[in-house]
């Protein structure tokens, strides 16, 4: 018998909700445990990532059960790599499965979400990797707190510039501190932002996820494709352009019928890059055993 995990996507933020807010969406790391090997053995062709123990996925095992046997696992994803698309929170969330699986650890929700945070750095895109859908997170008393909730009904265009940006190197642009009205500013629009995706206000939705004050004005160097994505929605009905994650992606939120003629009106922009069209889902890893003479569908 052989394991399944898949894993889904995340976009984190939404744009005033920095390290807060994220969705889960269709794209997915899946891993196939196949056997006992005397050495971890990751098969995988993801580039720069590596084949052994140093690999996120089983960095992450090994730090919840040291003692975890080696395996060798077949990796396929369609998460593109350091885009903003939570690779990494895919592949931690992805090592949290197999060392509860593999160990019988039957972790809860929260402890899930709790460990992946610590790892990660911040829950935003942990948290719907792990549970799905839509969630709101903080930290009360260095505990991870993560709300799941409903996402509006809309398609979701994302155009993936073809350059990687690492979250490290993103963060590196942001302010060591806020001034105290600005923060209050910041977080009001974040709030306001969070009511109008559950209220499923969207004419709000697209004033509030345009207006973030903690990280987007910073990062928008880094990535020009922002305003130009956001220049090219506001000709389209569209409710909202963000940068997902810390970049380089940017996403829109369109109107079903509108999503067509603008991811190719964005193909059409862009002469680099890739443009996805996705969605949020609500179901987080799904986890099957599989028979190992059968192949596995992906
Ligand atoms: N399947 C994987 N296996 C092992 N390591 C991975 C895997 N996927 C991602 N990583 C690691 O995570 C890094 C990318 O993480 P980073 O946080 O910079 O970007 P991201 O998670 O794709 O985007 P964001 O956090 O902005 O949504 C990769 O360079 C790699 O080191
Ligand atoms: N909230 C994080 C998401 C990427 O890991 C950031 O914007 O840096």
């Amino acid at each position: 018998m052989a394991l399944k995990i898949k894993v889904p996507a995340t976009s984190a933020n939404l744009g005033p909700g920095f390290d807060s807010l994220g969705i889960a969406v269709d794209r997915y790391l899946t891993l196939i445990v196949e056997e006992k090997t005397s050495k971890w053995e990751l098969v995988h062709h993801m580039g720069k990532i590596y084949h052994d123990e140093r690999n996120l996925i089983v960095q992450t095992a090994l730090k919840l059960v040291p003692t975890l046997h080696p395996y060798r696992i077949k990796v396929l994803s369609d998460i593109p790599l350091a885009r903003g698309l939570g690779s990494s929170s895919s592949a931690i969330v992805a090592g949290i499965e197999l060392a509860d699986q593999l160990a019988g650890l039957q972790l809860t929700t929260a402890e899930k979400v709790q460990f992946a945070a610590q790892i990660e750095g911040h829950p935003d895109n942990v948290a719907p990797a792990v549970m799905g859908g839509l969630v709101i997170s903080t930290y009360i008393a260095e505990q991870a707190l993560s709300i799941k909730a409903d996402f509006p009904d809309v398609s979701l265009v994302a155009y993936v510039p073809a350059d990687p940006l690492l979250t490290v190197e993103s963060r590196k642009v942001l302010p060591r501190r806020l001034p105290f009205k600005k923060a209050v500013a910041a977080s009001s629009v974040a709030n306001a932002l969070t009511a109008a995706l559950l209220a499923k206000q969207l004419d709000k939705v697209k004033v509030l996820l345009e207006s973030d004050q903690f990280h987007e004005t910073y990062r928008r160097k880094l990535v020009p494709q922002l305003a130009q994505v956001r220049a090219l929605a506001h000709e389209y009905q569209t409710y909202g352009t963000y940068l997902s994650g810390a970049g380089p992606t940017v996403m829109t939120l369109v109107a079903h019928p509108a999503a067509a003629e603008f991811a190719q009106a964005l193909k059409a922009h862009f002469e680099t890059g890739e443009v996805l069209a996705l969605k949020c889902i609500s179901q987080g890893p799904q986890v099957t055993t599989l028979r190992t003479q059968s192949r596995p569908e992906v």
